[in-house]
């Protein structure tokens, strides 16, 4: 069956289009993202959400969608989803991080002359027929300086085109490198620093607990006089009320606002002050960033829903489509290693450490470890998910521990579990061969060779005679019948492990004699 996808938002419909041409069921309501009822009765019937700003991901949307597997949204901020919640319940969130870039620097760019020569007001004046030109008078914005707080795709294409325009550019941002600084050719500054030198400051981060007011009461005090600002990124990042009454004491000269606390903002502290252009958050609002983010959204959704491709996900390291059945045999290896070894373990895991050799440790060993942790916690926790399990195995406490080194064996690539409980430590390896097939190659250092199958017994036993003769007996007398038998042991008469597949399921009371055995240490009945 063709994959769902539910657009919640006003989406370019080139969207649509694609989605379509991708084999995709697209149900297009641009308008459902404002009715939150209406979007919780609809979204269980869909494994993909495209949205813009207007639908807010909340976790009660989350818990009605039982079939979702995928979240995209048109543009860059995430703030309207519950990123957590996505993630805890396995959803991939991913964005288009570049597509309406350009238009936003834009629009900062025409808010900054829009106050410099106010030119809202001068038209609005101009219009109802007063030619007031001395009212107007402007200031110039060359050798002015700007203060980008931000300097990430958008600051840095504002602070391109401000050199440009002649401005001398200072940044404040504590992940801008002083290499990238220089090649811009702006001046990397502390946020004191900028506050007391710009002319302009444009602000260009995500919305985080960090840049929460970071344009504070306190810190627009310590801007300079006649300071004029332009916030085309994210409302909470300026106390608005703050803004308002240095507005009305004349400290600050001008402010240009696309974005606000609360939106649709249909009122607000900034509204009706003479040196304010405010905008309706427009920022991304030109047809060729809409058709842009409308497009790569429902490329990067129809890729990962149609052939397992992940782009620029904020939950999950991307695989391309290229990746994607190089490594799915092996995210199958490591998810059924995981299961193995959650299926053997019956205390809390403390410490999980995956190593990576050949190969294997050439792959996205990101997603390789998520789908053994999801492996290795399903036993116990039943919705978990490779998106998901990380984040899980984190709050339980969890280490976990990943390695890479090159081939140490005859097997081109190896991947090894090893879990740690209070109790004991258990490791298990496994490979794949050119079938694509799992296979498992060595439990706690005995090597074997054996295919994961659907059922499965593990004993480890002492390496004595007689042992295998009696276990058979066992299930043939339970009508258990063996498929394949794989032994191996450490040394003659030492420690050994026998990994069986069956057909069918083995009565508790076969495996409650296979464990009165002579020598017989641990036996698990394990499915996969
Ligand atoms: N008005 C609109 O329609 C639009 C608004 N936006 C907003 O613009 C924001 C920026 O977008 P991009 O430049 O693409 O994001 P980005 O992630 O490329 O850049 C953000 C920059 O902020 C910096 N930063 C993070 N924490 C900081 C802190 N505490 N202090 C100073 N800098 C900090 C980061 O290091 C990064 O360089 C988005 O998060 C979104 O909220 C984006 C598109 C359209
Ligand atoms: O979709 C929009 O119009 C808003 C864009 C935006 O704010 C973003 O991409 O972060």
């Amino acid at each position: 069956m063709a994959p769902r996808v539910l657009i919640s938002d006003a989406l370019s419909p080139a969207a649509v289009a694609l989605f379509k041409d991708r084999g995709v069921d697209v149900e297009f309501q641009p308008a459902l993202g404002k009715d939150k009822d209406k979007l919780a009765a609809m979204i269980g019937g869909f494994d993909g959400l495209a949205i813009r700003s207007a639908t807010k991901v909340t976790s009660k949307i989350l818990d009605r969608a039982t079939r979702l597997k995928i979240i995209g949204r048109a543009g860059i901020g995430l703030d309207n989803i519950d990123i957590p919640a996505a993630t805890a319940k396995g959803v991939i969130v991913m964005n288009t991080p570049f597509g309406n870039a350009i238009t936003t620097a834009e629009h900062a760019l025409a808010l900054m002359f829009a106050l410099a020569r106010q030119l809202p007001a001068a038209d609005a004046s101009t219009q109802a027929g007063k030619w007031e030109k001395n009212r107007f008078m402007g200031v110039e914005i060359t050798g002015k300086t700007l203060g980008v707080i931000g300097c990430g795709n958008i600051g840095s294409i504002v602070a391109e085109r401000a050199i440009g325009l002649r401005m001398r550019v200072i940044a404040f941002d504590p992940f801008l490198s002083p290499e990238r600084a220089m090649d811009l050719g702006v001046e990397k500054v502390e946020l004191g620093d900028l506050l007391a030198r710009s002319d302009f400051i444009t602000l260009h981060t995500p919305l985080t607990p960090q840049t929460r007011n970071i344009l504070s009461a306190e810190n627009l005090a310590r801007t300079r006089k006649g300071v004029r600002i332009v916030n085309c990124a994210r409302g909470g990042l300026i106390d608005e009320a703050a803004l308002r009454a240095l507005l009305d004491s004349g400290h600050v000269a001008g402010a240009a606002v696309d974005v606000f606390v609360t939106e649709p903002a249909f009122e607000n502290p900034l509204f009706g002050h003479p040196n304010v252009v405010c905008t309706p958050h427009l920022g991304a609002a030109t047809n060729e960033a809409q058709e842009n983010v409308a497009l790569q959204v429902a490329e990067q959704m129809s890729d990962y829903l149609i052939r397992g491709a992940i782009t620029n996900a904020v939950n999950f390291p991307s695989i391309t489509a290229e990746e994607a059945p190089k490594l799915k045999p092996f995210i199958l290896l490591a998810e059924r290693l995981g299961s193995f070894a959650g299926q053997l373990v019956d205390s809390g895991i403390k410490k999980v450490s995956l190593v990576y050799e050949g190969g294997a440790a050439e792959l996205k060993i990101r997603a390789l470890t998520a789908s053994a942790i999801a492996g290795l916690l399903r036993p116990q926790l039943a919705d978990v998910n490779v998106v998901s399990a990380p984040a899980v195995a984190k709050d339980r406490g969890i280490v976990i521990e990943e390695t890479t080194r090159e081939a140490e064996s005859d097997y081109e690539s190896v991947v090894t579990l090893t879990v740690e409980t209070q109790e004991r430590r258990r490791s298990i390896s496994g490979t794949v061969f050119h079938d694509g097939k799992p296979r498992i190659i060595w439990i706690n250092g005995i090597g074997l060779d054996a295919m994961i199958a659907p059922a499965m017994i593990c004993v480890s036993n002492e390496d004595k005679p007689g042992f295998v003769g009696r276990f058979a007996s066992i299930l043939g007398n339970a009508g258990v019948n063996i498929a394949t038998f794989a032994l191996g042991r450490d040394r003659e008469g030492g420690s050994a492990i026998a990994l069986v597949e069956v057909d069918g399921v083995v009565p508790d009371e076969a495996l409650a004699q296979v464990k009165k055995l002579p020598g017989v240490k641990e036996v698990k009945a394990l499915t996969f």
